[in-house]
Parts: structure tokens; sequence; C-alpha cells
């Protein structure tokens, strides 16, 4: 990222659309902060010349009157716009992740969430997406305040002495150039770690992750994990004590030089006032404005810098919501209607990056509207390949996926979803009550508990959810307690792998009616009896419409209306059953080793 100027803008413009309020009080608080410390210094000016002036008793009550109010100024100024700076930084922090998610749910594929540099930024993202704004506007009313304060007081240095001022601002000039090179490197630092903090934190989580646990204490793994994830700190703590150490050195050299300064400074004064050419209220004026510029002053650079490494961090979040879309979609795609002929794949070759070898390579097939097809194969083949091509999560590199006709890059991915109900391998076990798990198929029915009730009968789940303590309420999971409410510390409830796979095909039942009915491996974990009730309830959720099954398990396809068999990204037989059994060739071969199995 290297337009700061315009992160900086787009910083400032969305802290006033979402905070204006807050940013215009800042604004207030911060103009009259910077005019606390000039009125205490020149109150304590005019008390010690009074003091000196005259032998008489002098009357310092409105001085003193005025120091005290300004002092408790100062102090309730700065309580108060810690206070807005916090408000201000909610407001956008919400905004902002709002803002980040909406843009993560709009990708239409799958590709940015496999990429690395994806996942860096979305981390970088979901911290600065927030706080840069808010950083942004307080760094430059930081800097506001400090060239107020600044200015003020070497107005009031040059009244003492106009040489002293220019020595004072000249010594700050190294740490100018010292803080922006140490902002460079933080910043590379900063990027540098990204990816180890995120193996680090990776392994940490397989090491407190419930899944992990019984593989990770089956295998003994627990120390090799444990110490991967310290190797990746320690790399990490590398960088970062090598950035400390060099922000020390370059520390303590400007601190040796700012006291220099300030030391000169109050031998010239205390000389002067004692050959009486400025007066004992100038020596505190001075003192007090030479400790106020140089911190002014360097408070200006390290705000700067530090603006310098939240821009780039900001320009991560900006990067992500301002990314080109990862599929094109049509700004006017075509209405995606209820399937009439069929879907059909033209030559498609496809592979997940340039960099990686090809999954499919010319794989050309029809599944005609109503029918039911199979696809069958080795591990690797391409099967899931396919199907994630079929719901557009990615796009063929060649050739195109028609349905009816209609190439699916020219429809909207959200209307040809919408037509889609599926099983997929890889599904997911929800930490949610046992209904919504279910609802959750057809979102806008997430209430509707009848429907929920039938799709779980015929997922053969309807017994196992009203036996739960809850009901079809109860929480499934082993890491929330049930209830909202802080105080209500009830554990959920977990179910069978078996068993969350049945809820996962009682969600696919919510979208009966759709147009195609995928099942990617649906019964791998199911036992016999539920697989047979299971595919009457698939057969009926079908309904006589298309249907395309991935299934290792040979008996589930037999029936099929077409079966493809798929070798190393290629279509090498297709037919129905008793057809392929009866030549040679890789299904007959698969069928066989199986069909032995269960002789055997
Ligand atoms: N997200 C991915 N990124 C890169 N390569 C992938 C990805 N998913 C799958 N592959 C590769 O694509 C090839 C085909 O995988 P696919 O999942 O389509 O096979 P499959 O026939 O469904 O296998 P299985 O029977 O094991 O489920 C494999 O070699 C796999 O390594």
């Amino acid at each position: 990222m290297t337009d700061l100027p315009r992160t900086a803008l787009v910083a400032w413009r969305m802290a006033w659309k979402t905070a204006a309020g807050t940013t215009v009080a800042q604004v207030v608080v911060t103009v009259l902060g910077a005019g606390a410390p000039l009125s205490v210094a020149w109150l304590t000016k005019v008390v010690f010349d009074r003091l000196t002036a005259s032998d008489d008793a002098v009357d310092l009550t409105w001085p003193i009157a005025g120091l005290v109010v300004a002092t408790i100024m100062t102090a309730l100024l700065t309580q108060l716009l810690r206070y807005l700076r916090a408000e201000q930084s909610r407001a956008i922090g919400l905004a902002a992740l709002d803002q980040l998610y909406a843009t993560v749910n709009r990708l239409v594929g799958l590709g940015r969430f496999e990429d690395p540099e994806f996942a860096d930024r979305l981390r970088f993202a979901r911290h600065a997406g927030g706080a840069g704004p808010a950083q942004t506007v307080a760094v430059s009313l930081n800097l506001l305040q400090q060239v107020l304060v600044t200015g003020g007081f070497a107005v009031s240095l040059v009244t003492v002495s106009p040489a002293l001022t220019v020595v004072v601002l000249l010594g700050t000039l190294p740490a100018v150039g010292a803080e922006f090179a140490l902002a460079r490197r933080r910043a590379e630092a900063t990027n540098k770690v990204g990816p180890i903090e995120r193996r680090e934190l990776f392994y940490g989580q397989l090491l407190s992750d419930v899944d992990a646990a019984t593989e990770v204490r089956l295998f003994g793994i627990g120390s090799f994990l444990r110490e991967r994830m310290l190797r990746e700190r320690r790399v990490a703590d590398r960088v970062d004590r090598s950035m400390d150490r060099r922000t020390l050195a370059a520390e303590a050299l400007l601190t040796m030089l700012s006291t220099a300064v300030a030391g000169g400074c109050l031998a010239w004064v205390v000389r002067a006032a004692a050959a009486r050419t400025v007066s004992i209220g100038d020596v505190a004026m001075l003192l007090a404005a030479v400790t106020a510029v140089q911190g002014a002053l360097l408070g200006m650079v390290r705000d700067l810098a530090g603006a310098r490494t939240n821009l780039m961090m900001f320009g991560h979040y900006l990067a992500v919501v301002e990314a080109a879309p990862d599929l094109p979609v049509p700004a006017s795609p075509r209405h995606v209607g209820p399937l009439r002929q069929g879907i059909e794949l033209r030559d498609v070759w496809f592979r997940y990056r340039e960099d990686l070898p090809w999954v499919l390579r010319g794989v050309s097939l029809t599944i005609p509207a109503g029918s039911a097809v199979a696809l069958v194969g080795r591990n690797g083949a391409g099967k899931s390949s396919i199907i994630k091509l079929l719901c557009r999560y990615y796009d063929p590199e060649r050739g195109a996926i028609l349905w009816d006709g209609v190439d699916v890059r020219d429809l909207d991915p959200v209307q040809l979803r919408a037509r889609i109900a599926a099983v997929f391998q890889d599904f997911v076990s929800y930490e949610l009550p046992a209904a919504e798990n279910i609802g959750i198929g057809a979102i806008e029915a997430l209430t509707d508990r009848p429907r929920i009730e039938v799709a779980a009968r015929e997922a053969s789940m309807h017994e196992v959810l009203q036996a739960m303590p809850n009901g079809y309420d109860t929480l499934l999971s082993r890491v929330f307690f049930a209830g909202d409410d802080l105080d209500d510390a009830t554990p959920g409830t977990m179910l069978s792998g078996g068993q969350w796979q049945r809820l996962a095909i009682a969600r696919s039942f919510m979208r009966g009616g759709r147009d195609l009915l995928i099942l990617d491996e649906p019964s791998a974990r199911l036992d016999p009896e539920a697989e047979h009730e299971i595919q009457q309830g698939f057969e009926r959720l079908r309904g006589g419409g298309t249907s395309l099954l991935v299934s290792h398990r040979l008996g589930t396809v037999r029936t099929a209306d077409l079966i493809v068999v798929l070798s190393g990204g290629t279509v090498v037989q297709t037919g129905r059953h008793e057809d392929l059994v009866a030549v040679p060739g890789l299904y007959t071969e698969l069928f066989s080793q199986q069909a032995a199995g269960y002789r055997d």
C-alpha cells in the first residue's frame, strides 16, 4: 500500500460518515486542550514576575485562580478526549466489521478463501478496519494540538530569546528522520510477522480444538505441535526483538540529544537571570516552553510515524473491501429458470491455480433434466471438483458449463444456487440449536417448526432430536453454553458422526422442490439401515427431478439413469450399471473389488 494520502482521506471520510458528532467534539476538545498548557505557563510567569517585581504584598488571587482552572481543565479535557476516542472507535469498529464481512459474503467463489495472502489481509483488516480511521482522526487531531502548542510556545520563546527558539526547533530535526525510518521498518516487520503468527495460531488452535483432541492424544503429537507453535513464536519474537532494539537505540540517542538541548537552554537562562537580562517569570516560561516544544515536536514525529503504520494496516482493510469481484458476475445476469433440458459440461478444463496440475482435462458430459446421474471414480479423479464448478465456486479455465444452454457465467450465482439442494462431502456441523441446524437449509423457513420436523423425519433424525434435553431447541455444541444469559451455564449436547451427517441431510431436505439435487458422498457415515431409509428420502426429495450423486459405494449408484466414470480428470466410461458391468473397464474393476470385499 503506497498511496497513504488517499488511505488517510478514506479513513477520515469513514470516520466522518460513521461518527460525525464525536469527530466534531474531538476537534473542539483538542483546540481547548492546546490552550490549557499555554495558559498554565503564562499564568506561572505572571505569578513569578509579580512576586519578584515588588517587595509589597501582591494580589495573586486571579493568576492563582486561573492556574487552578487551567490545571483542572487540562485533566478534564484529557479524560473527555479519551472517552470520545473510544466512543468513535466503537462506532467505526462496528461499521467496519459490517462492511468487511459483507464484502467477504459477496465473494462468489472459494478461490480467495484458499489464498494465504488474502487470509493475512483479512486478519489485519479485521483489526485495522475499525482502529485505522479512529487512529487517523486521533493522530490528525494530536498533530493539530501539537502544532498549536508548539506555535504558542514558540511565540513565547521568541519573546525571551529568538536564538534559543531556533536551537530548540533545530534540535528536534534528527528525531524526525529517525522516527520515520523506524516506522518504515516497523511496518515491514509487521508484514513479515503476519504469516508466521497465522501458523502459530493454527498450531495453538489444533492444541485446544475439541475435534482434534482425540487424534492429538492418541498419536501423542501434543508436544510436537507445541514445539511447532513455539518455533513460530520464536521466529516472530526474533523479528519483534530486533525491531525493539533498533527503537531502543534510536530513542536513547534522541533522548540524550533533547536533554542536551534542554540543559543548554537552562544554563543560558539561569546566567541571563543572574545578569538580570531576563526576569524570573521568563525563566519559568522558558523551562515550560523548552519541555513543551520538544515534547510536542517529538510527539508530532512519533504520531506521523505511527500514522504511517496504521494507514498501511488500514490499507489491508481497503484492499479487501475495494477488491475486484473474485469471479466476474454480469451486471445484468440472465434469469435462471427451472431446469428444462439439462446441464452440460462442454470440454471443461480446470485447475485450482495456474501453478497446479490440471484437475479436469476436457470433461464433456450431459446431465439431462429429470435424470439421476452418478459420478464414480478413484480418489482424486475430479468428482467433487465437477460439483464445485456446477455450483460456480470456481470457473473453468477452458470450456463451459451450461444450464439449459446458458453459460453459468452469465447467471446470477445467488439465483443459480437457489435452484440447487446439496449435501457436501465436507458438510458443516454448526454449533447452533438443532432446529436452526436444519432450518438454515432454507433460511426463510428458519422458524417454520413443522417444516423442520418433516425434514428431520425424512433424515431419520426426528426421534433423536425429540429425545434430547431441550428437544429441537437443544444447542448442539461442546464449546458454548446453552443459555444466552451469562448466568445460565447449561452445556450444549453433541451428536455422533452419522447423526451430524443425517442433520446435514435434513438441511438439504429443507430445500425440496429445487431443480438440481447434489449428493457428494451423502451416506459415508451412515449405518446400513439409515442409508436405506435416507435413500428413499432422497428419491422423494428428488421427486422426479435432476440429481447428481457422487459415491464410492457402488451399490448406491446401481439405479442411476447414467453413470459417469472419471479417471485422472477425464471421462473414461458412461452408461447404465448393467451396460458398464458387461464390459471390461474401470467401473467393472471397482465394482468387482467392492463386491469381492463383501463376499470374502
Ligand atoms: N482446493 C483445492 N486446491 C487445490 N487442489 C485441489 C483442491 N481441491 C482438490 N484439489 C485437487 O484436485 C484433485 C481432484 O480432487 P477432487 O476433490 O475433485 O477429487 P474426488 O474425485 O472428489 O476425490 P475423492 O473421491 O477423494 O473425494 C485432487 O488431486 C486434489 O488434490
